[in-house]
């Protein structure tokens, strides 16, 4: 397999550092620039965590980045107003993009998906990189055509931006796919307080939990006449994540347009 040049954005994050070590493990990756919010022209080797063998350069700014570095890929591991940037700019310069980054609304995701077919260029967006958890969604999809009375509980660390999740959005949407909207519970039911039965999506009630101590988990449970199913993952650490950040980036080098779902590009 031919070298992949990746240029990753976030590089001092929690899923950065760990996309750090999974790159200067592998190969035929090589990140040849990273983008951070600061740090601008010290060496990639220099910031907290990094592989000390990584002296490829670190810029502040993903134009000038890309304007300055040859690369194939752009990997993006940032924060969701961040994502969508790099996302907008590295498909205007017809480079690859990996996107981990959640937080992305439906419009997002149609604005880009559009930009990318207009452009011819390649792109992932994976809201979960974990083998699990696309089995998770997918085995929810399954079940869904049978036992549609559904709610998710996601749980995440306390410094998590977005909620609710992206894994959750990806699992009510691709129930959605099977399960005609339906309104849950009484239909006279009062929240007494306000949020008491989460968010909804289609009718599937969405339930968000962040403590320090948690890592990712969530929690699918079917509700029906005398019996409930639940379909559960948990990540316990970042590199659960790796394996399919991996195959996103060796993926998209082979792919025109925007993939949303790493189910999409999974055998
Ligand atoms: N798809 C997946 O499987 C997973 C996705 N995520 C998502 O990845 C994103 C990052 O998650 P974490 O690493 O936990 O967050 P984090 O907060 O630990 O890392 C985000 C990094 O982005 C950096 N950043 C902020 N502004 C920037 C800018 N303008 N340019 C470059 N870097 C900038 C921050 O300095 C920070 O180091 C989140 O959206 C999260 O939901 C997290 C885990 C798994
Ligand atoms: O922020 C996180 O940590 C995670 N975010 C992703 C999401 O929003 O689904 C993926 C995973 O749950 C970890």
């Amino acid at each position: 397999m031919n070298n992949i040049r990746i240029i990753l954005a976030g590089p001092r994050g929690k899923m950065g550092q760990e996309a750090l070590r999974m790159i200067d493990e592998t190969p035929h990756l090589e990140l040849v620039a990273a983008v951070d919010s600061k740090n601008d022209g010290l060496q990639v080797k220099d910031l907290t965590g990094a592989p000390q063998s990584m002296d490829a350069p670190v810029y502040d700014d993903m134009e000038n980045c890309i304007g300055a570095i040859e690369a194939d890929v752009v990997v993006d591991l940032t924060r969701p107003d961040i994502g969508k940037k790099h996302l907008e700019i590295a498909l205007e310069h017809g480079l690859r993009t990996v996107i981990g980054t959640t937080g992305f609304s439906n419009e997002d995701l149609e604005r880009l998906t559009n930009l990318a077919e207009e452009k011819k260029t390649g792109a992932i967006i994976a809201p979960n990189f974990a083998i699990g958890a696309i089995l998770m969604m997918k085995f929810s999809q399954m079940a869904a055509k049978y036992l549609p009375d559904i709610e998710i509980i996601e749980k995440h660390h306390d410094q998590k931006l977005d909620a609710p999740s992206g894994t959750a959005l990806k699992t009510a949407q691709l129930i959605s796919q099977v399960r005609e909207e339906k309104r849950q519970g009484h239909p006279d039911e009062k929240e007494d307080l306000e949020g008491a039965r989460g968010a909804q999506l289609q009718g599937i009630r969405i339930h968000s939990v962040r403590l320090p101590g948690l890592v990712a988990h969530q929690e699918v449970i079917f509700g029906g006449e005398g019996q409930v199913l639940t379909i559960r993952h948990d990540s316990m650490n970042r590199t659960s994540f790796m394996p399919g950040v991996r195959l996103a980036v060796e993926s998209v080098m082979n792919i025109e347009g925007l993939v949303y779902g790493l189910e999409n590009i999974m055998e």
